[in-house]
């Protein structure tokens, strides 16, 4: 089968009988339907639809070399510069209708399991079935369009800290046996993003060291999400609400948040990409290039989010009459270089992008990782500009059902701004105040700051990345020794 549709997105979603766990109940009905999961999925519904519209297609897909048949253009495996320029058109496409809120639509995976399938030789090292069982996944995902989460990392009190301060073994996953049909696994992952909207779940979580041959506690696999024993557990939902016109980020983008539990799950071994073996586990994700293949498709996102923020802020400027003030344009021009600057890494990173030894062409990383390291910066500085120039219009905002009562009369007179009526003005400020100021808005900044792991991966990652800079140094060098 092909790219799904928006209707088949929602249709696979609601048929899945996965365990998922929401204020305290079990949900029993179609989760297409339950409020902190409607508007999201009917966003990325409309997601899937852009893919095959007639107009859209030809730029959202490619033909599969199975069957010739149209897949996602995030699925991609870039040989050429030309390759790259296509996918980055694809997933800007899709950020843009998104605007950048989601910070795990679909081709972030897809472009995961793109980087993943294309190194999977390298798990030969380990086992020959490993390689095809990714290689497998990879073309699985591709051919039937699926939606996949991901959770890397574990609960505080399954990791090395916990251990080095009290001795105990930490209550790490495990694989707790291994039968003729796969591996046995039990244990909690702290994050999937997307758990409960998405149908398959990626874990791969960093390994504990351990005494034994087999580390139980190294692997990497894929299941669908309602595999007996699986538990998806919800954070409070951040929808405010379903109104778009209240709520136009969260009714929209919330992107739930899942801490996902395994208990004795049975997961075939055709599903196993890696076991009992840590350094491999590390080894792949490096040399598999996938933070370079999600990077260029963060950057994507990155830059529609940044566009969006600042023609959030160009219209506040305007409709305040701020726009002569030296203090407001100085903050306005730091979001434009800002955004002018993850533009440029993005072009650099695709002219300076050279083939690499699983012959896909990659982007070049230095930028990718510049603006890794950037972005978690950036977009708190611009949430708080928004907060400085929106001020006290980010929280005197009526709602929608205000605007059909008795004080309509007064709103209208007295919140109207420059050139706008008071509905389309308090429009733009409740977007302001959800977009910086909302638990919604408080949950994006946080995203931002550590999805591609805490300051000090990211940083690491730029460090290591940069052989230049021991070039560098040697010009410092001979330059000391000059007479
Ligand atoms: C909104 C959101 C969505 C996410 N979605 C996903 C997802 O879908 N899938 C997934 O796998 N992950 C997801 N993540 C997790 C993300 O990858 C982690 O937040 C990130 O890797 C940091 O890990 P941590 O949160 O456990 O922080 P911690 O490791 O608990 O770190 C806390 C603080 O301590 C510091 N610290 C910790 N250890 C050290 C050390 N050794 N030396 C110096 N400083 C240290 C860190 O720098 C940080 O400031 C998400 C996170 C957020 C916030």
């Amino acid at each position: 089968m092909p790219i799904k549709n928006g209707l088949q997105y929602v249709e696979r979603l609601d048929s899945s009988k996965a365990c998922i766990w929401i204020r305290g109940e079990r949900l029993t009905g179609p989760v297409s339907q339950h409020p902190a999961f409607a508007g999201l999925i009917s966003t990325q519904a409309a997601l899937y639809d852009l893919q095959g519209r007639e107009e859209t297609i030809s730029r959202m897909t490619y033909a599969s070399p199975a069957t010739g048949a149209p897949v996602g253009m995030s699925f991609l495996q870039p040989r050429t510069k030309a390759d790259l320029e296509r996918r980055r058109q694809m997933m800007g496409m899709w950020a843009e209708a998104h605007h950048g809120f989601l910070g795990r639509a679909p081709d972030y995976m897809n472009t995961g399991m793109m980087a993943f399938g294309s190194a999977a030789d390298l798990l030969s090292d380990l086992h020959p079935s490993y390689a095809d069982n990714m290689r497998n996944y990879y073309e699985y995902c591709r051919e039937q369009d699926i939606t996949l989460s991901h959770a890397f990392i574990v609960p505080h009190a399954a990791r090395l800290s916990t251990l080095m301060k009290t001795f105990e073994e930490p209550d790490a996953p495990r694989v707790v046996d291994k039968t003729k049909d796969g591996l046995i696994v039990s244990g909690a992952f702290l994050l999937a993003t997307q758990g409960v909207t998405a149908e398959e779940i990626l874990i791969f979580p960093p390994a504990l060291p351990s005494i034994h041959e087999d580390n139980p506690h190294a692997f990497a696999f894929a299941i669908p999400n309602d595999l007996p024993g699986v538990q998806f557990i919800c954070r409070e939902s951040l929808a405010a609400g379903s109104s778009k016109y209240d709520y136009p980020l969260s009714s929209r983008f919330e992107e739930m948040d899942t801490l996902v539990v395994l208990d004795h799950v049975l997961v075939p071994h055709e599903r196993v990409f890696l076991y009992g073996d840590e350094h491999m586990a590390a080894r792949f994700i490096e040399e598999s290039h996938f933070h370079t293949h999600a990077g260029h498709q963060v950057l994507c996102k990155n830059i529609a989010k940044t566009e969006f923020l600042l023609g959030t802020l160009e219209s506040i400027v305007q409709v305040l009459g701020l726009g002569t003030y030296p203090q407001v344009i100085e903050k306005i021009a730091e979001v434009i270089a800002g955004l002018e600057t993850l533009k440029a890494l993005l072009i650099a990173s695709e002219a300076n992008a050279k083939p690499d030894r699983w012959g896909l062409m990659l982007p070049d990383t230095k930028p990718l990782y510049t603006a890794s390291f950037l972005f978690p910066k950036l977009y708190p500085r611009m949430i708080e500009i928004v907060q400085l120039l929106g001020a006290s219009g980010l929280v005197m905002l009526p709602g929608e059902l205000d605007f059909q009562s008795g004080a309509a009369a007064g709103i209208e007179r007295y919140l109207r701004g420059i050139d706008m009526d008071a509905k389309a003005k308090v429009g733009l400020f409740r977007l302001a105040w959800e977009m910086s100021s909302s638990a919604f808005g408080g949950r994006q900044c946080l995203y931002e700051r550590f999805f591609f792991g805490d300051a000090v991966k990211v940083s690491s990652r730029l460090y290591n990345g940069c052989a230049d800079k021991k070039d560098y140094a040697e010009q410092v060098k001979r330059f000391l020794q000059e007479d």
